[in-house]
């Protein structure tokens, strides 16, 4: 078994739910947010600081690794985990999403789609099969099936042909996967749209994948538009198996997927900010390069414990981020990473003892509450 998963304790009041996902390079507890490391790294984390904060499992990508340096290096490297020197859980994206969001021109047909490397413009092809080949040679913990994210908004006809794509192409990555020390998820897609959401939930499960993502969403449609189709969805897939939003990260979001039974999240958006100057805080978001911050000298979040926090003023981590110094990307990333993940390891501990829905509308009447 590549990959088991068990609920250990339910809520009462939600669908919220603490599990362990066992895989072949360790435990995962979830709920939990899994940053995003896109060309082998979590941009301007070291691995052991990605220990030391708690992260438990990271993500990267078929596409970027594809296009460089290539999946026959990685393999001939003894595959991601030796090459990037991370000892612990990975799961990898299918590509499928990020040919959308970030290649050229691109055509797509049954088959698959051709692009242009958004590196050097040279022409690729993507299958499912070709999917399921990277990711076994990238040898990750958790590959997940080549899909069709349809953009929003997208036209039923979009959607429901986007929906036929997923499933025949789920087959597809499923007859190609060899793995034995790897789990294939399935993705459910299906849009805004109930029916097409039910339709992809019943093809894909059929085919009993170890677990679930939940796609198509968090796209550019409204957040309650997304809980709306998280409250129908669900409940449409197997409550023994891990469920794993895609592309979901703000606190907001994470505490009402969690709310909603979702397992697994992952998002840019905190290593991304980062780099932009914000700092994720229990008190809102802090845009520290703001010239407001430049005589503060209290940390990023007087209520964060973390390494950076115990150590920095806004008024420094403001100088480094002006001055174009990196160690003010390293600070700013490294706190909202902990920030998120200590923010997941209150939330298990919240369903442990039986007070999520109070911890959760406590944490939002915070957080919400001013842009600091
Ligand atoms: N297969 C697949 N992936 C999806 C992803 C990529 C998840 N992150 C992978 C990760 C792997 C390593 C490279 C980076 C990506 C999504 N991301 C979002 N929203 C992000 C919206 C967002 C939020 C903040 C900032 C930018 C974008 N919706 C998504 C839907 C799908 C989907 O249906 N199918």
């Amino acid at each position: 078994m590549t990959i088991a998963f068990e609920v250990i304790k339910e809520c009462k009041d939600t669908r919220a739910r603490v599990g362990r996902l066992y895989t072949p390079h360790g435990v995962v507890d979830t709920p939990v947010f899994m940053p995003v490391g896109t060309q082998a790294t979590v941009k301007a984390m070291s691995p052991e600081e990605l220990e030391e904060i708690g992260a438990q499992i990271i993500l990267s990508n078929t596409y970027h690794l594809y296009l460089r340096p290539g999946a026959e290096i990685i393999k001939e490297a003894g595959g991601l985990h030796r090459f990037m020197h991370w000892n612990h859980p990975i799961l990898t994206d299918s590509g499928g999403f990020q040919v959308f969001s970030l290649a050229d021109l691109r055509q797509i047909n049954d088959e698959g789609v051709t692009f242009r490397s958004h590196i050097d413009g040279s022409s690729h092809f993507l299958s499912p099969e070709k999917a399921t080949e990277i990711q076994m040679a990238l040898g990750s913990d958790i590959a997940m099936c080549f899909d069709e994210c349809p953009p929003y908004p997208a036209s039923y006809e979009q959607v429901e042909k986007a929906v036929k794509r997923t499933s025949s192409w789920a087959e597809r990555c499923l007859e190609a996967h060899r793995r034995e020390d790897q789990a294939l998820f399935g993705i459910v897609q299906g849009g805004v749209f109930r029916d097409l959401r039910e339709r992809s939930a019943a093809e894909l499960t059929a085919l009993d994948f170890p677990g679930y993502a939940i796609g198509g969403l968090s796209v550019g449609e409204p957040k309650r538009l997304m809980y709306e189709v998280l409250d129908y969805t669900v409940p449409l897939l197997p409550a023994s198996k891990p469920r794993y939003l895609m592309g979901v990260g703000t606190p907001d979001a994470l505490l009402e997927g969690v709310k909603k039974g979702v397992d697994m999240f992952d998002c840019v958006l905190p290593t991304r900010v980062a780099r932009n100057g914000l700092a994720l805080t229990s008190s809102g978001k802090v845009v520290v390069r703001n010239a407001r911050y430049a005589r503060d000298y209290e940390p990023l979040d007087p209520e964060c414990d973390c390494y950076v926090c115990r150590n920095y003023t806004r008024a420094y981590i403001r100088h480094l981020l002006k001055a174009n110094e990196i160690l003010g990307l390293r600070l700013t990333t490294y706190h909202n990473l902990y920030f998120l993940i200590r923010l997941m390891a209150k939330i298990r501990t919240a369903v442990m003892e039986g007070y999520f829905l109070k911890f959760a509308e406590e944490f939002m009447a915070k957080y919400l509450e001013k842009e600091v």
